[in-house]
């Protein structure tokens, strides 16, 4: 019988990691495989993790092998396979994710060092913690021995808010929309681009810039998608949780099983040597991107009209505005 899979989630007791547990339990990753949850919480939240592993025991799932809950990195992150970095502080009403770096960056830098130190070096890792994807870079600039590919940042949930806003004004369900984009930063400069989306109408794949007026998709479109966290912050009087937890496991899912033929997803991924599309090395950028075999690939080559190249050059040039932020306070180099 194949190993189970070591799963951690941290900050299982918040409001992600809550709704992200039972259906990591349930064998949703990787059907029929075997799991093992490793919970990290701090230590004051110990005791509202045991609630937790309480339900997670009562659920009595067929799949779950077993459950670590714990204070202590060492041993949370022991042999996992896949680590979702969800421990952190949310923003609130009024605030932008970047305000949080200076609360929630040193979590990634110890953390990051925790998943060098114990982690299998074949880790994959999907962080959340706003700001997702300075998190991300400094973890990896932690972890010594694992490489810029064990890292991503989470951008699926702006992907799928896309995917259901298209179907929303096509009148289809979202499954019938593939291949939009997320560009950049998942913060408000993110770029939602929906120039090589398709959508299946009456049986025919056809482009959705056809079907849907193009002040629209640069104006209101955009706007909507990438102020849609804070929309929720204030509908809600809590960040985003149910839909962030249903992206986080869309994103680990497509990593272990791929993407389908002719089909790319966003995930914000270390800028690989070569540059693609001219965002230069150094930040955790999110990129259209194809998945065989556990290995992410940039889709290279789609057009970039003058439209877009502003707007990708605003993300980036914000995200190394946070590197140069996080590295400063937390003496990173
Ligand atoms: N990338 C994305 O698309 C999204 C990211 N987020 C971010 O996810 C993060 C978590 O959000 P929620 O679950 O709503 O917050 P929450 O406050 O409900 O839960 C966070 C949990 O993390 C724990 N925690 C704090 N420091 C920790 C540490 N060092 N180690 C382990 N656990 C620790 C806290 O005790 C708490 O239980 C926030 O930073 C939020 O902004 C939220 C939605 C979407
Ligand atoms: O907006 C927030 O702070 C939470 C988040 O990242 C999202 O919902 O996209």
């Amino acid at each position: 019988m194949s190993e189970p899979l070591r799963v951690l989630i941290t900050g299982a007791a918040g409001q992600i990691g809550y709704a992200l547990a039972f259906r990591i339990a349930n064998g949703e990753l990787s059907p029929g495989k075997k799991v093992i949850l490793h919970l990290l919480e701090i230590t004051p939240a110990l005791g509202s993790l045991e609630g937790v592993v309480m339900e997670l025991t009562d659920c009595a799932f067929p799949t779950l092998q077993g459950v670590v809950a714990t204070d202590k990195v060492e041993v949370a992150f022991k042999d996992i396979d896949v680590a979702f970095l969800v421990g952190s502080m949310p923003r609130k009403e009024g605030m932008d994710r970047a305000d949080l770096l200076k609360a929630n960056g040193n979590i990634f830098k110890v953390q990051g060092e925790a998943l060098s130190n114990y982690a299998k070096p074949t880790v994959k890792v999907l962080v959340v913690g706003n700001p997702a994807n300075t998190n991300a870079l400094i973890a990896l600039t932690t972890s010594s021995k694992l490489s810029a590919a064990n890292f991503t940042a989470m951008t699926r949930l702006d992907h799928n808010r896309s995917l259901a806003e298209i179907a929303s004004q096509l009148k289809v369900t979202a499954d019938k929309v593939k291949n939009v984009i997320i560009w950049g930063n998942h913060s408000n400069t993110q770029v939602p681009d929906v120039s090589n989306a398709v959508v299946e109408l009456d049986g025919k794949t056809v482009k959705v810039t056809e079907k849907i007026d193009e002040a629209y998709l640069k104006g209101d479109f955009v706007s909507k998608i990438s102020l849609r966290g804070g929309a929720i912050i204030k509908a809600r009087g809590l960040s985003s949780a149910g839909s962030a937890a249903n992206a986080a496991i869309d994103h680990v899912k497509t990593w272990i099983h791929g993407t389908k033929p002719g089909e790319f997803v966003s995930m914000a991924i270390p800028v690989p040597a070569n540059q693609p599309y001219g965002i230069k090395t150094g930040v955790v950028f999110s990129f259209p991107v194809t998945v065989t075999n556990g290995v992410i690939k940039v889709v290279e080559g789609l057009p970039v009209s003058e439209w877009l190249q502003g707007k990708l050059k605003a993300t980036e040039d914000e995200l190394q505005g946070e590197r140069s932020t996080a590295f400063g306070a937390l003496g990173l180099a």
